[in-house]
């Protein structure tokens, strides 16, 4: 997309802090995670989706005039700072997961070390662009799970909540599985191809269902898709689509040719079209099904034997309607003074809350077979030896330790900036949806599925779980 000035997209609390630590320390240096909690739907992965749009964002940060007399006039910050903003230099590294890697609770998806100033300054627009991306997308890996190959568009443009919601959303949608979207801003930021058939004002706007639809045929005898149940589709709406196809068919033209039904009982409906454009001789003809459609009605009528090729989904997919918010957080976990890492924890009522302390990158654990069995977090600085003891980060899992055995690690994260320097080549959306398919592929199999499925390792080290336990047992024994 093109670049835009999201600097101030901010809370204000952000900004009161910065101007803190501008004036205690300017070169102090803070580590902070973005990482969630709680994979939606109790699914049991996240597409980790937002890269484009966070490299977007960092690579265009700064303060306007206009800006800075906005933030003057308020009277809070003292003129070093304000003047310190004017001529902002970011300075921050950042690493984080490729784009479409699936990801689990409680690693880290990103992680920025920098003058802590300009790290705390990224924290609401990283988690706004990461949490809606990456939710969206893991929304569309789970219908695009249940349609079993057969293609899903993305058709929620009209009821996502707001224009990026809409073409960021498309693009997420596209990451996480869907064949393509009807959003045209969408396919031209992100080099996807349109696609879509037609809408009821179109068969409305002739005299009769017929005349509208061999005025299409007219148009696109290419591509004759036809919206069948404007009227009737089993009476009027098929025997039309049916009538026309014939007529193409006698100038020589066989396709592609297809059907969209947007109302009524799938199932049924589907299973008499097909026997009747079967009937015809249009076997391979499509049928393409849309109307407020999620991975429970794909997976439904899919189950009682419904006929379709093809599924256009909007508004639950695009606003993730069954679980609308991925929890992200972006949290400190150590600060550096005189070069000396400093781990930083909060505490938490709960063991989940409590935050993993210090400077870590992930990796993912791949057995002889090339399968993913678990992810690793190590301390930044640390190697481990075949077979070393690992610890499961989830408190309710039986089994607490394992041996690392000979799994071969590889690294989650990609040095994405060096003080604040662009140092990664973000791939192409497309690129990113394949990778993303990739990856999925390598997880055990259990851990795809729609309900109940089995949670996903996620150890740390050694050095990682002792001094989490440390700093737990020091600040609760004061
Ligand atoms: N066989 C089926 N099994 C489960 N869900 C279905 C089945 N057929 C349709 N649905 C879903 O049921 C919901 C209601 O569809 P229906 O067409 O009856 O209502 P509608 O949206 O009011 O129709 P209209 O678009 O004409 O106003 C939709 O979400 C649709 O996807
Ligand atoms: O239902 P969704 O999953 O969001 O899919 C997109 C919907 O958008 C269009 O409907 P339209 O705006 O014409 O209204 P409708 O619900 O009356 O069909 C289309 O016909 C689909 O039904
Ligand atoms: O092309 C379509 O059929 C379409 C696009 C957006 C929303 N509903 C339908």
């Amino acid at each position: 997309m093109k670049t835009r000035n999201l600097t101030l997209l901010l809370d204000f609390y952000e900004l009161t802090m910065a101007n803190g630590f501008f004036k205690e320390n300017p070169e102090k240096i803070g580590y902070f995670d973005l990482y969630f909690r709680k994979v939606p739907d109790q699914g049991g992965l996240v597409v980790y989706t937002g890269l484009d749009q966070v490299i977007n964002y960092l690579s265009n940060l700064y303060f306007s005039d206009s800006d800075i007399k906005f933030l003057r006039q308020l009277g809070t910050f003292e003129e070093k700072f304000l003047k310190y903003l004017e001529n902002f230099d970011f300075k921050c590294d950042v690493w984080s997961m490729k784009e479409g890697t699936p990801a689990f609770p409680n690693e880290p998806l990103l992680t920025v070390r920098g003058p802590l100033l300009q790290a705390q300054l990224l924290e609401t627009m990283l988690l706004n662009i990461i949490n809606h991306e990456s939710l969206i997308a893991t929304k569309a890996r789970r219908v695009c799970m249940v349609a079993h190959g057969r293609k899903v568009m993305e058709f929620g443009s009209r009821r996502a909540q707001g224009a990026d919601a809409a073409t960021y959303g498309a693009r997420a949608a596209v990451i996480g599985g869907c064949f393509g979207t009807a959003n045209v801003l969408s396919a031209k930021e992100f080099g996807l191809k349109p696609m879509g058939t037609m809408a009821h004002s179109w068969v409305q706007s002739f005299p009769s269902e017929i005349e509208a639809f061999e005025a299409w045929m007219r148009v696109y005898p290419h591509n004759c898709l036809l919206l069948v149940d404007t009227y009737d589709v089993l009476n009027s709406g098929v025997p039309h689509a049916i009538e026309v196809f014939r007529q193409l068919k006698r100038q020589g033209i066989d396709g592609p040719f297809g059907i969209r039904i947007d109302s009524g009982d799938i199932t049924y409906l589907t299973r008499q079209a097909r026997k009747m454009l079967d009937q015809a001789g249009f076997e391979s003809a499509t049928i393409t099904i849309s109307n407020a459609l999620d991975e429970e009605v794909i997976q439904n009528v899919l189950e009682e034997g419904a006929q379709v090729d093809s599924f256009g989904v909007g508004e639950k997919m695009i606003t993730a309607a069954s679980d609308p918010v991925l929890s992200g957080v972006y949290k400190m976990v150590a600060i550096q003074e005189e070069g000396k890492i400093i781990p930083k924890i909060k505490l938490s009522n709960t063991v989940e809350k409590t935050t993993i302390p210090g400077f870590k990158h992930p990796y993912r654990l791949y057995d002889e077979e090339g399968k993913a069995r678990g992810d690793l977090l190590l301390a930044a600085d640390e190697k481990v030896r075949a077979n070393s003891r690992i610890y499961n980060s989830d408190p309710n899992k039986t089994i607490q330790i394992r041996r690392l055995k000979n799994w071969k690690l590889k690294p989650l994260h990609q040095q994405i900036y060096t003080a604040g320097k662009l140092v990664y080549q973000q791939p192409k959306t497309l690129e990113v949806k394949a990778y993303s398919q990739a990856k999925v592929k390598e997880l055990p199999e259990a851990c795809l599925r729609l309900k109940n499925p089995d949670i996903y390792d996620v150890f740390w080290s050694k050095r990682i779980r002792e001094l989490r336990t440390k700093m737990i047992e020091e600040f609760t024994s004061k």
